[in-house]
């Protein structure tokens, strides 16, 4: 039985349907005591020779039995009910919180960890919340209220049935550190394995390439292999567990029934039975939702280094409106990724006036990506400020600079959707003419046409089902729709097709635009030149 403080507090977040298991729990409990007291009533009478009473109490059992059906059916559903609230609101509170950690969270972390927690962890936690937890306070109240109740009918049976039921809810806490423990280790070998899977997934294309499918298979399967001895290793703790429960149950029956049948009547001997067997059932109810709950409890650490971690930026701006006109200031900007003793730009000062393009040019490595990052707040500059229109952006709300700041990225991502549900990720409340009026200026309505469905065909995952060049124009096309002031433009360093340049130029006219620039024709196009080497500025030109 273990009662995690963090899994106590998200359960806290659903009090009303918990609270509706755990009564249902007990009213099925008491449907069961029920149903055995009128059994021994029923047998008394039979005992006395009173046919009569016997059949009225027989009668009432099949009522009872009814009942305890309805009482079943309702707990299902409120299960149901409360596991889908449960994973709603928990997926819906760590996806906000993904959102305010940024990429900076994912860059230094393997994105298939975040995924498992996402979705097998959570969905481990539905049975913990919705059976197992309820289950621990039906577990805590029925025994101890009929071992209660028994001492008004057979003390001696009492006294050895509570001593069985306290070994019952004791005794195996001894194990539940190692459980716990041991469950993580489970936990690390199952992340690390669908991380692998998902890698291998992604990178398929270079495994082949590379001819490294089979040395990854064997790598693959050593995880698996991890996975295995750690589930056994849980495994044999949590049999412990289960033996010494089972051992206490049996015992406490038989050694309470041995009691009553030196101390009692025949009716006796029967009424302790069966609330022996009454008493333990939760128990018994316990021990199976702990199969169902167990994935939960390991996932628990996964949740909560997710819901720990604390952004690379606080979003602490109180401006909310964009500042105008929008030129883009850096001043004596430093920066150095956290863990990283050299700075990855240095002191860098320059200004990209509004309605202008400045094309940051240098090697690789030189720091013209990270300034992009410290213009969208990825990451705060460690010395000096980045300002729009005179605000510094750690004064803004990340609603309003993000709002304000557009970005087409090389490798911009587009979603498994259809191809307007991709273009209003921009703008959601965007009319079908202005999807259409975008798509043409960026120079992919055509495109879109001669697809299948239009608008409306499916893109694979990715946009796996288009071209670099298409990929890129529905990129331009959805920072169109977001109509923002300021432009964060990643140039493909590959060639790019007449069309798409043209499209480029496009978004960039009237806004004030950073770009990352690799070939001399677009850099030719900026209004001005900065030029990086080694995270400080080399030169800037006109
Ligand atoms: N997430 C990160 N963590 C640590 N160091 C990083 C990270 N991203 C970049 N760097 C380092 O910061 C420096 C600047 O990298 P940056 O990506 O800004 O260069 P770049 O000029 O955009 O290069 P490229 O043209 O190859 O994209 C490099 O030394 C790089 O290794």
């Amino acid at each position: 039985m273990i009662i995690h403080r963090r899994l106590l507090q998200l359960a806290g977040s659903v009090r009303g349907p918990f609270a509706a298991c755990v009564a249902l729990g007990l009213a099925v409990s008491a449907a069961y005591v029920t149903q055995a007291v009128l059994l021994t009533a029923a047998l008394a009478a039979l005992i006395r020779g009173d046919t009569p009473a016997a059949v009225r109490l027989l009668a009432w059992v099949f009522a009872v039995i009814a009942v305890r059906a309805a009482l079943l059916w309702a707990r299902e559903a409120v299960t149901v009910w409360a596991g889908g609230l449960i994973k709603a609101r928990l997926r819906d509170r760590l996806i906000v919180h993904l959102g305010r950690l940024g990429p900076a969270y994912l860059t230094g972390t393997r994105t298939g960890n975040v995924q498992t927690t996402l979705v097998d962890g959570v969905e481990g936690l539905d049975p913990y919340f919705s059976r197992y937890l309820p289950q621990v306070m039906v577990t805590f109240c029925v025994p101890v209220a009929l071992v209660g109740w028994l001492f008004t009918v057979n003390a001696a049976a009492a006294a050895v049935l509570a001593v069985a039921v306290a070994g019952v809810l004791i005794i195996p806490r001894f194990w539940d550190a190692t459980l716990l423990r041991r469950g993580r280790g489970r936990w690390a070998a199952f992340a690390a394995l669908a991380s692998d899977y998902l890698e291998a997934m992604q990178g398929m294309a270079t495994l082949r390439a590379f001819g490294a499918v089979g040395t990854l298979g064997t790598r693959l399967a050593g995880r698996a292999h991890d996975l295995y001895l750690t589930t056994m290793r849980q495994l044999r703790v949590s049999l412990v567990e289960t033996g010494v429960s089972a051992f206490f149950v049996q015992a406490g029956t038989a050694g309470a029934v041995l009691a009553a049948t030196t101390s009692g009547s025949a009716w006796e001997v029967f009424a302790v039975l069966v609330i022996a067997v009454e008493c333990f059932r939760p128990v018994k109810n316990l021990s199976d939702a702990w199969h169902a709950g167990y994935l939960g409890i390991t996932a628990v650490d996964g949740i909560e280094v997710l819901l720990a971690a604390s952004p690379a930026v606080a979003d602490r701006g109180t401006r909310h409106d964009f500042p105008t006109p929008p030129a883009i200031t850096f001043e004596g900007v430093t920066f150095a990724y956290p863990g990283s003793e050299r700075p990855a730009v240095r002191e860098v000062s320059f200004t990209v006036e509004p309605g202008r393009t400045v094309a940051l040019v240098g090697p690789s490595g030189a720091g013209k990506s990270t300034l992009a990052a410290l213009l969208q707040r990825h990451h705060d500059p460690d010395e000096g400020r980045v300002s729009i229109g005179g605000v510094d952006v750690r004064d803004l709300s990340l609603d309003a600079l993000r709002g304000g700041v557009a970005i087409v990225a090389q490798d911009t991502y587009l979603f498994h959707g259809t191809v307007a549900e991709n273009l209003r990720l921009a703008r959601p409340d965007a009319g079908d003419e202005q999807l259409i009026a975008a798509a043409r200026l960026a120079a992919a309505h055509d495109f879109i046409t001669e697809l299948p469905g239009g608008y409306d065909t499916p893109l694979g995952e990715r946009g796996a089902t288009l071209s670099g060049g298409q990929r890129q124009r529905l990129a331009i096309a959805r920072a169109l729709l977001a109509d923002a002031p300021v432009l964060v433009l990643d140039e493909a360093t590959s060639h790019v097709d007449p069309r798409t340049e043209q499209a480029l130029s496009q978004v960039r006219r009237g806004r004030t635009c950073l770009m990352i620039a690799h070939r001399p024709d677009t850099i030719r196009q900026a209004d001005h030149v900065v030029t990086l080497e080694n995270g400080t500025v080399l030169e800037a030109a006109a």
